[in-house]
């Protein structure tokens, strides 16, 4: 048993490390993009990021991808990175396979889990979305083109799949910020309901962190801002990974 935590501990760490660290190249104009990033990913052993744009991604969705990760870091021939507060997060469906040593673990913690809103394999049909987060400012944005699978109210998305996209923009933003956490407290005001098919902005903010406790707050709105659909305020407190493995 303790062996087994000293191993997932290990593997949690450089999971978060291996998470803020991988960055990819800038992309340049939409349609390029798309079939660099599936040639890419064909011929590559990395595992498949799924928050790079794929061919269910409309316009919208391709502009704020392009507008955001032309901000981003860019790697230069040497590794280095130039300067820049915008970082893009990659996406895996089972991260904790990709970070060192995560083989094994993956094989021994539910091996057959997958991420929630990673799990779909049509493009578009549920979940797309790509994260970037500013270190300078401690704020993230997700840029969420929501699937027909998520429906709720006839042609508008399911509220429970909105607060699951709040809980994981902010829950990998609190992770970002303060390593290994869990959510526990979510609260959601449902302002204007969201078009099915639409893509929509998610902003999270650091508020405060005290002690092992950090206040997110959280944005829902249309991509021209004009619109807000919906807010949240999330807690999210610090845990030894150890608490995964004793179900609390
Ligand atoms: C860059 C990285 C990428 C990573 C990729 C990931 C992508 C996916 C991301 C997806 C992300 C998805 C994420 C998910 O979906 S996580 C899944 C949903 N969450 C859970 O299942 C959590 C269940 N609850 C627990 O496990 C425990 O209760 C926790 C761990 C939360 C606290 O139990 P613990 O025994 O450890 O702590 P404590 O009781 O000593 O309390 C400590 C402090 O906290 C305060 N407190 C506690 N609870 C509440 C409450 N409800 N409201 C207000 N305050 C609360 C408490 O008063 C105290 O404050 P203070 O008295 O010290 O001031």
């Amino acid at each position: 048993m303790a062996r087994m935590l000293r191993r997932l501990r290990k593997g949690f760490q450089s999971l978060t490390s291996f998470s803020a660290a991988t960055i990819q190249p800038n992309l340049s104009a939409s349609e390029s993009s798309r079939s660099e990033v599936a040639l890419l990913s064909f011929f590559s052993p990395k595992p498949r990021d799924f928050s790079l744009p794929n061919s269910s991604w409309g316009s919208e969705m391709m502009r704020l991808y392009d507008h955001y990760n032309s901000q981003c870091e860019a790697e230069t021939e040497g590794g280095q990175t130039q300067g820049s507060p915008w970082q893009r997060l990659p996406s895996y469906n089972r991260s904790l396979k990709y970070a060192p040593g995560g083989v094994y673990l993956s094989k021994i913690v539910q091996s057959k889990a997958r991420l929630f809103t990673r799990n779909i394999r049509e493009p578009g049909a549920a979940f797309e979305y790509a994260l970037f987060v500013n270190k300078g400012e401690k704020k993230c944005v997700c840029i969420f083109q929501a699937g027909w699978l998520l429906e709720g109210p006839p042609g508008h998305v399911h509220g429970g799949a909105i607060a699951t996209m709040i809980d994981t923009v902010t829950g990998t933003h609190a992770t970002f910020l303060s390593g290994p956490i869990m959510t526990a407290n979510l609260n959601i005001a449902y302002r204007s309901p969201i078009p099915l098919g639409s893509t929509v902005l998610i902003e999270s903010s650091l508020d405060t962190q005290e002690g092992r406790k950090t206040f997110i707050s959280c944005k829902v709105m249309s991509t021209d801002g004009s619109k807000l659909h919906t807010e949240a305020t999330v807690l999210f407190v610090s845990i030894n990974v150890s608490h995964l493995v004793r179900g609390g």
